[in-house]
């Protein structure tokens, strides 16, 4: 049953070839049997996902169900569930048990689909490798000596072991796109305010964007549609119509203008994935679209921009854990001052510490000028670097990291080689355009990805882009071994 993609299980369970109680059973059984080598999972719910399979087949029964009702998901531990803890990778939300529910959780739960826990992820989304969790490193299923990447890591492994139909992801620099490149998955960052950030738990919040992790374009399709639509309780959320992301898979993409950013084939870029992105465009040229060279001339500002402007907002954000309303507290404070100071010494990890510093000396007084007014305006810059390119094709194609997956332990000492892996992801958050990862090849056994950027929502174009390279390659259809 897993072998089956999202939309072929919906189709299976709508024509009653298999119960969600029998599909829920065999996920926990696969978690069971392979999780304990991946660790992809800080929490899994199986008397909630029994609950619901069982409410989602008397669904089916009586003909009220959606394309994703008893469908088995799993959501990165960033979004709050209730009464299911939600530790957001770290020891400072190790106890905490979620007052209320995610809008992205809860509209997954009104369409009927089944929770089977949630996934490991960087500490507060901070990392690009899934290393500076509380709850341990996360495998890659392709090479378990490989990082799966970060932050989305755990969501990312469980998709590619089939421990789950698909997953929810966040990405703040590249956290869905990234591990989707590193393990052969497709995944989409949305536009920024296409999906709620209500109960997302916070890191850079002018960034931060949700998105599915699915093994295909149209996975995510049908993710994106329960996922996707304005929300009053979040401010940033955008009232836009929503589109109907599965009726325009299928689209020609003839006369399709792709471009190449030149910037982003500089050096630094592996061989193989370079030489994977090429055959890409052979693909794209023969069916139909044409592809050209771009110009991204503020590129390389991106990550001296990114790592102001996000640990600037972490700075801030994550202040409410203060060990007085929330979470972990030190044992015997002396006062308050003492109870302040030990609870985030002892509760948070290094890489947050780090970039709390950071994003503290950044904003404070004599220094904000220098720091956080000037990654703003390269910000902007970056913006417009897109929409001039916009003018000239449809979508960018690039890769999502300069190299494949690299080795668990092999960056963990120099956070800054670690930051330069996001160099292709994080244009986008910083511009607020949407992306979609997806895989374009192997080397080594390790899957290489690539990602179409487009113009502000554009989710239905890029997906149809997607699915129809997906229709021409079988790269997102194999499977590592021993899963
Ligand atoms: N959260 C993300 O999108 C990951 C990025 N590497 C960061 O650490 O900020």
């Amino acid at each position: 049953m897993h072998e089956k993609t999202l939309a072929e299980l919906s189709r299976a369970l709508h024509s009653k070839a298999i119960s969600s109680v029998e599909l829920t059973e065999h996920y926990l059984q696969r978690i069971e049997q392979h999780d304990s080598q991946l660790n992809s999972f800080i929490t899994v719910t199986p008397e909630l996902a029994r609950e619901q399979a069982k409410a989602a087949d008397a669904r089916l029964a009586a003909g009220d169900a959606t394309a994703l009702t008893g469908i088995p998901l799993a959501h990165k531990d960033v979004f709050c569930t209730q009464g299911v803890r939600t530790s957001c990778g770290s020891k400072m939300l190790d106890n905490f048990v979620a007052p209320y529910e995610s809008t992205v959780t809860a509209r997954f739960n009104a369409a009927g689909a089944v929770t089977l826990g949630k996934t490991n992820m960087d500490e507060f989304a901070m990392g690009s490798s899934t290393e500076s969790s509380f709850y341990g490193p996360v495998c890659n299923p392709w090479n378990a000596e490989h990082v799966p990447g970060g932050s989305s890591g755990g969501s990312a492994a469980a998709v590619a072991a089939r421990l789950c139909a698909a997953a929810t992801g966040t990405d703040t620099g590249g956290s869905i796109r990234q591990p989707a490149g590193f393990t052969a998955l497709t995944g989409l960052k949305p536009t920024y305010g296409r999906i709620s950030r209500w109960g997302m738990i916070a890191y850079a919040s002018s960034l931060d964007q949700g998105g599915p992790m699915a093994r295909s374009a149209e996975d995510c399709a049908l993710l994106l549609q329960s996922m996707a639509g304005f929300d009053p309780q979040d401010s940033t959320s955008v009232d836009h119509p929503v589109d109907d992301y599965t009726s325009g898979l299928n689209g020609s993409i003839k006369g399709l203008r792709i471009g190449l950013p030149k910037e982003y084939f500089a050096s630094g870029l592996d061989s193989a994935t370079a030489a994977a992105i090429e055959a890409a465009c052979q693909q794209f040229r023969a069916l139909g679209a044409e592809v050209q060279e771009i110009s991204l001339p503020n590129a390389e500002l991106a990550i001296p921009a990114y790592y102001v402007i996000a640990p600037a907002e972490a700075s801030s954000n994550l202040s409410r854990f203060d060990g007085v309303r929330f979470g972990y507290r030190c044992e015997d404070p002396a006062d308050l001052t003492d109870l302040y100071k030990r609870s985030r010494a002892e509760g948070f990890g290094a890489e947050v510490k780090r970039r709390i510093m950071v994003g503290a000396y950044a904003l404070s007084a004599g220094y904000y000028d220098a720091y956080y007014l000037q990654a703003q305006k390269i910000r902007r810059l970056i913006k417009n670097d897109f929409m001039a390119a916009y003018e000239q094709v449809d979508v960018i194609l690039c890769p999502t990291s300069p190299t494949p997956a690299f080795r668990i332990g092999e960056k963990i000492d120099d956070p800054v080689s670690l930051y330069l892996t996001d160099i292709y992801t994080i244009t986008a958050n910083l511009a607020g355009v949407p992306g979609i990862a997806l895989p374009a090849g192997f080397t080594n056994g390790l899957p290489i990805g690539m990602q179409l950027l487009g113009p502000y929502f554009s989710e239905a174009h890029l997906l149809n882009i997607a699915h129809q390279y997906q229709q021409h390659t079988d790269w997102h259809t194999r499977i590592p071994t021993g899963y």
